[in-house]
């Protein structure tokens, strides 16, 4: 097999400043978000793990995993798709990477909102050469049609280029070489069922715990060559959200923080400072996470209240509230889903300093 060494196609993972294509690229300010300019993407390589054993956390998944891999390895042949979802920032292109550099296989880059027609997941899926890994990125955003020709390269190793057109038009198979595809998505119910079929190992990937997230910091901070006290790197874990993403960010604007206003060290006290001037509270939500609450608790009375809705009074996207503050503040009991929308819980108000209203008031009594 070759170098495993990664082979960018159709354009990175957040390559694209608008990832998700709906003319809203990711705000740089907040400290929650997919990537998304080249230095911060390029600092997040950076820190990438790049073999199984340095990938800290998620054990069952990573112990899956192996076990895949070790036999594909033994028999020599292809492993199962594998399939990676969860929130972002938990580790999903990372795993691929890593499953391509195990397989010392290399690893072809591409993402749903990339493939705009069949035809050019058709160019891409020709291309690929025998044992090479496929990420799909959002694979949730594939095109219908897209979808439908996935189907059957994963399945038979073909595709069918289709000559002429209307009445004139006809398939002529194309056989693939063996290769793997590692679809993630943050949205796994979004996937039809026969895609979902297709993969022969599905991986959900779940918030971090703090100690995880420690482990994590004290990796990262070795290899960006800072001195990270211990009781610093449980406060950054305890602010990040459960996320290596986040706290990875943290790390880095307490470095310079340290830099610019401390001693370097990066100390509880330098830890603290930072996270307050990025506005990053005590229990890790940012200013769009408090935004989400203040709408829900101030302007909806606690609601219920529907997505649009919320995600118009906070000025962002639906799918940004959906898949970047709300999983969390679910999680954290701030806020809840009803099939009539979003609710905001007692502690959300709690947060805000609002006094909690009787049961009666709203719809979470
Ligand atoms: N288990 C882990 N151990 C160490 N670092 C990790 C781990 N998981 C993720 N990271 C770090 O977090 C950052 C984000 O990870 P990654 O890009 O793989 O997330 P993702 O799930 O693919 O996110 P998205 O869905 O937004 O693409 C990377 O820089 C990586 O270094």
């Amino acid at each position: 097999m070759r170098d495993g060494g990664a082979r960018l196609e159709v354009g990175e993972p957040g390559g694209d400043a608008d990832r998700y294509g709906d003319g809203e690229p990711y705000g740089s300010e907040s400290l929650v978000r997919p990537a998304a300019d080249e230095p911060e993407r390029a600092a997040e390589a950076a820190l990438r793990p790049r073999r199984l054993e340095e990938f800290v956390g998620q054990r069952v998944v990573r112990d899956q995993l192996s076990l895949v891999l070790q036999a594909a390895l033994g028999r020599g042949l292809a492993p199962d798709h594998v399939l990676l979802s969860g929130p972002p920032g938990l580790g999903k292109t990372t795993l691929a990477m890593i499953i391509a550099a195990e397989l010392g296989a290399s690893l072809r880059v591409t993402s749903g909102p990339a493939i705009q027609h069949a035809g050019d997941l058709a160019a891409v899926l020709s291309s690929l050469e025998e044992g090479e890994v496929l990420f799909i990125d959002e694979i949730h955003r594939l095109a219908r049609p897209a979808e439908e020709l996935l189907y059957v390269a994963m399945e038979d190793f073909r595709v069918d280029v289709i000559v002429g057109k209307g009445a004139g038009a006809s398939a002529i198979p194309l056989s693939l070489p063996p290769f793997t595809v590692v679809g993630a998505t943050t949205r796994a119910g979004l996937l039809p069922a026969p895609l979902r079929d297709r993969f022969g190992f599905t991986g959900h990937l779940d918030f971090y715990a703090d100690d995880e997230l420690e482990r994590v910091l004290v990796r990262s901070a070795g290899l960006l060559g800072v001195p990270l006290e211990g009781t610093a790197a449980a406060e950054i874990a305890s602010r990040s959200r459960g996320t290596p993403r986040i706290a990875n960010r943290l790390l880095r604007r307490v470095r310079d923080w340290a830099q610019v206003r401390g001693d370097g060290r990066l100390s509880l006290a330098a830890a603290r400072s930072a996270l307050q001037v990025y506005e990053v509270d005590e229990r890790g939500l940012d200013r769009l996470d408090r935004s989400v609450l203040d709408a829900l608790c101030r302007r909806f009375g606690g609601g219920p209240v529907g997505l649009t809705t919320l995600a118009v009074a906070v000025g962002e996207e639906p799918e940004t509230v959906e898949t970047v503050a709300e999983p969390f503040l679910v999680r954290e009991g701030l806020i809840g889903r009803t099939s009539r929308g979003r609710v905001a819980l007692p502690p959300a108000w709690e947060h805000l300093g609002l006094p909690v209203p009787a049961p009666s008031d709203t719809l979470f009594g």
